[in-house]
């Protein structure tokens, strides 16, 4: 069955439902270089990681200068994985050894697909926009997507642009290891429509990769 991260909460209220929900990962966006309605500090992500429940992982998605800011920030949030976008993948490598997983955000054009593939313990492949963050709302190149999938013997994410609508379509065309949205499921920039996280997890979960 395909996972489900959803990404971005600002808030405890909106945390709960997608627990109640069923998501199997929450994302707290901290510490990034772009412009976000879903940004929060790294002290306020700190105190929401606190709320979640076992069994919920959550996920640090970060954009640091270097491999010191990561491990920083991981012991100030205390995450079970830290997402990673700009770091490269000699970078991503050193971090082998913090204490939580590692996402490598990547473009499906990245030519170094398999150097991070290597060095991360998964890649989120999104539609990475120019200043290096997510978030865009944009779809990509799925049939690219499902090429990567099974070409790399690593967990793929996919992320990008993903909604209610499209996700089992998502599913089926890309048979990731899971998926992954942040405003494909808000009410207004950084606070989410609980039923429409309600219908992404029931439709990403149902989909069904035909062999
Ligand atoms: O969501 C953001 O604003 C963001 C900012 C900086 C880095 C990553 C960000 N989000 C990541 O992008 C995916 C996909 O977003 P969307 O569904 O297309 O809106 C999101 O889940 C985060 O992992």
């Amino acid at each position: 069955m395909t996972r489900v991260k959803v990404c971005g909460f600002t808030d405890e209220a909106d945390l709960a439902a997608a627990v109640s929900a069923g998501v199997d990962a929450v994302g707290l966006i901290a510490g990034v270089t772009v412009e976000t309605p879903r940004g929060i500090p790294l002290a306020e992500a700190s105190r929401l990681a606190e709320t979640v429940p076992p069994l919920v992982s959550t996920v640090l998605v970060t954009m640091p200068a270097d491999v010191a800011e990561t491990r920083d920030r991981i012991e100030q949030v205390g995450p079970d994985a830290v997402q990673v976008h700009g770091l490269d993948p000699e970078a991503v490598a050193t971090l082998g050894d913090a204490p939580a997983d590692v996402i490598a955000a990547v473009d499906p054009t990245d030519t170094d697909l398999n150097a991070y593939a290597e060095a991360a313990d998964a890649l989120l492949v999104d539609s990475i926009d120019a200043e290096g963050g997510g978030g865009t709302g944009e779809t990509h190149d799925w049939e690219r997507t499902r090429e990567i999938v099974d070409s790399l013997d690593v967990p793929v994410i996919l992320a990008g642009g993903l909604t209610p609508g499209n996700v089992a379509e998502a599913v089926e065309t890309v048979d990731p290891f899971a998926v992954d949205v942040a405003s494909g499921v808000e009410r207004e920039g950084g606070r989410k429509d609980h039923d429409a996280v309600e219908q992404f997890v029931e439709r990403a979960t149902r989909a069904r990769v035909v062999p």
